[in-house]
């Protein structure tokens, strides 16, 4: 669907993509997963045929952005990062005058626009205004207008941030059912349960360059332990205190709130850390994320 070589993209002397290389699949989840100012969004831009390629190769669905644009945005869903709806116009219009702007037949768009309502649970308000909807109800109806030309590939520039945490499970149901449903999905985010929860694969981008790339497990497999117990001291004992907990587990992250232990047993760190008469004012053990990987990747937060 997707498959870029060598792939950057410079704005003046900035250089925001580096030189990627990116294979997507027909009907997989790809995610590029990385903090703000990775180069998610010019990469996405690149591949939306809205901005041109800097250097390098990309091809979009076999064809070549440069010379083929308008037959690759036919093709294309594009739900992008800022929603772009029309203010003015309600919630059926703007899905219909969208659809007819593709040049789709009168009867199609209504019909494609009362499937998609149903889909994204918004038939209720098909004749509300735009701007009396919830911040998730504007991103579901972002998603319905990106699908309206029935695209084989729908890409997702962050698709649930600033979203409550419940209307950001309503839209990964959405996405996962859209992937089941055959579409091929690429999304950029920088919440790591984001990527794990939707992402079949995925890239790890830090200043415009891919550090790590496979799937969640694969990734987590690959630069982390099993688990990880974090301990929480008293403010600015973290550093010194790194040195006496060091040896019990395979390695040891200071942040500037806790201690990350990194081994397979994080009970057994835990227990350790009391024995030596440690007192931290919290502990939690958990399972590695995508948020350690990165940490492990990069030295820093995905969200600082
Ligand atoms: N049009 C532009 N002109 C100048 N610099 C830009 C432009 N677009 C992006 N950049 C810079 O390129 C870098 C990468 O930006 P990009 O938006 O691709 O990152 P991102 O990973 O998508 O982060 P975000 O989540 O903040 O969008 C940033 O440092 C940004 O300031």
């Amino acid at each position: 669907m997707i498959s870029a070589v060598g792939l950057r993209k410079s704005f003046g002397e900035f250089e925001a993509v580096k030189g990627i290389d990116v294979d997507v699949r027909r009907g997989e989840a790809f995610g590029f997963l990385g903090p703000n100012g990775a180069g998610k969004s010019s990469t996405m831009r690149m591949i939306a045929a809205v901005s041109p390629v800097g250097g390098g190769e990309l091809r979009i669905l076999g064809m070549d952005p440069a010379t083929d644009g308008p037959a690759i945005r036919g093709r294309l869903g594009v739900c992008p990062q800022e929603d772009t709806l029309d203010n003015e116009l309600n919630v059926y219009d703007n899905l219909y005058i969208y659809g007819r702007y593709f040049g789709i037949d009168k009867a199609t768009v209504r019909e494609r626009t009362d499937e998609l309502l149903t889909f994204v649970s918004l038939t209720e308000k098909a004749k509300s205004k735009v701007e009396d909807l919830s911040g998730g109800m504007k991103r579901r109806l972002t998603i319905a207008r990106s699908l309206i030309n029935q695209p084989d590939l729908l890409l997702l520039d962050e698709p649930t941030t600033g979203l409550d945490p419940q209307a950001r499970h309503v839209l990964w149901d959405q996405l996962f059912r859209l992937k089941q449903a055959g579409v091929t999905l690429v999304i950029t985010t920088h919440y790591m349960d984001e990527a794990e929860q939707l992402c079949d694969r995925l890239v790890v981008m830090d200043k415009g360059l891919i550090v790590a790339e496979g799937s969640p497990r694969e990734l987590i497999d690959a630069h982390s332990t099993r688990e990880v117990a974090e301990l929480r001291f008293g403010v600015g004992e973290h550093e010194a205190l790194a040195a006496k907990v060091e040896d019990l587990g395979d390695r040891v992250e200071v942040l500037p709130d806790r201690l990350l232990v990194y081994s397979h047993d994080g009970e057994e760190v835990i227990a350790k850390v009391h024995e030596r008469g440690l007192q931290p004012a919290a502990v939690l053990v958990r399972r590695s994320t995508l948020e350690d990987v990165f940490l492990r990747l990069t030295g820093r937060t995905l969200v600082d």
